[in-house]
């Protein structure tokens, strides 16, 4: 889709409603993020940003308008896109080395019957080593604590090298540290002209990390660049009136 002159879109929600089978979850998401750009997703529980990310991976069906990812379907896209789950869906009893998640990064771009090339396994080291886990390399998973382990799947999300990063609430339960360093990998990621979508309840990284927000709660209530978006009026009706606090220039969601 034509956007303003040499920014190319990276999504585009048209007028676009997502189902599972006859449930309706998210209708008329409309908005564009651009190439380089990062959109936060905020809304309560059960508003529908997972299902949303779902839906940018192509394994939930558009059922009106349209969803275009990299200029093209979801489905097709999905080579370029790059997926971090939330760490906690991810059994850490696994038998499997932190350098081997990060590894499975490189498997869309190889093919799972080749054996990783030295070009791809400096690019699963280099990984690694933006989020500070390089000498974790021969740990097993399970062993790191969830905020380490939401890195390392975010350093096998970097080695994949996507045009567009989703983040379903990476913040969730993660030190400091952490999230520093997740912050800083995102900035990393955009300056290379990676898009992010980054799902979070956190209404201060929007501000810190994200160009754009959508305000989700099964409907879309605003879209747009951040400080301009969060507005306290949007994030009520967004959060259905719960109670909100304005801290400087932040507005603070006290109860969802
Ligand atoms: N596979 C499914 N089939 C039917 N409905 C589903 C399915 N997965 C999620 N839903 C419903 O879709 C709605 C949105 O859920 P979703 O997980 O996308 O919200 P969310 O904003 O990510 O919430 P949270 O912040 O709690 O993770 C919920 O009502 C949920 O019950």
């Amino acid at each position: 889709m034509a956007g303003p002159p040499g920014r190319t879109a990276a999504l585009v929600l048209d007028r676009a409603s997502v189902a599972y089978g006859d449930v309706p979850v998210l209708e008329e998401l409309h908005g564009t993020v651009y190439e380089g750009e990062a959109v936060a997703l905020i809304g309560p529980n059960g508003a529908g940003k997972s299902t949303l990310i779902k839906a940018l991976l192509g394994l939930v069906p558009v059922v009106r308008g349209r969803i275009e990812v990299l200029g093209t379907s979801p489905d097709r896209a999905r080579r370029d896109v790059a997926y971090v789950p939330q760490a906690d869906t991810l059994d850490p009893d696994f038998p499997i080395s932190v350098e081997q998640v990060v590894m499975m990064g490189r498997y869309r771009k190889i093919g799972w019957l080749r054996r990783p090339s030295a070009a791809d396994r400096e690019h699963a080291a280099a990984a690694l080593e933006q989020v500070g886990l390089a000498e974790r390399a021969r740990h097993r998973f399970g062993t790191l604590s969830g905020g380490q382990r939401q890195r390392v799947l975010l350093a096998r999300a970097i080695a994949a090298q996507p045009r567009l990063l989703l983040l379903d609430e990476p913040f969730n339960g993660v030190d400091a540290v952490s999230q520093h360093t997740i912050l800083e990998a995102m900035d990393a990621l955009k300056g290379r002209g990676t898009s992010v979508v980054v799902s979070t309840h956190d209404l201060a990284i929007a501000h810190l990390a994200c160009d754009e927000v959508c305000l989700l709660n099964r409907h879309q209530f605003g879209f747009g660049p951040t400080d301009a978006t969060l507005t306290p009026e949007r994030l009520r009706a967004t959060y259905g009136g719960h109670a909100l606090e304005l801290r400087g220039d932040r507005v603070i969601v006290t109860q969802t």
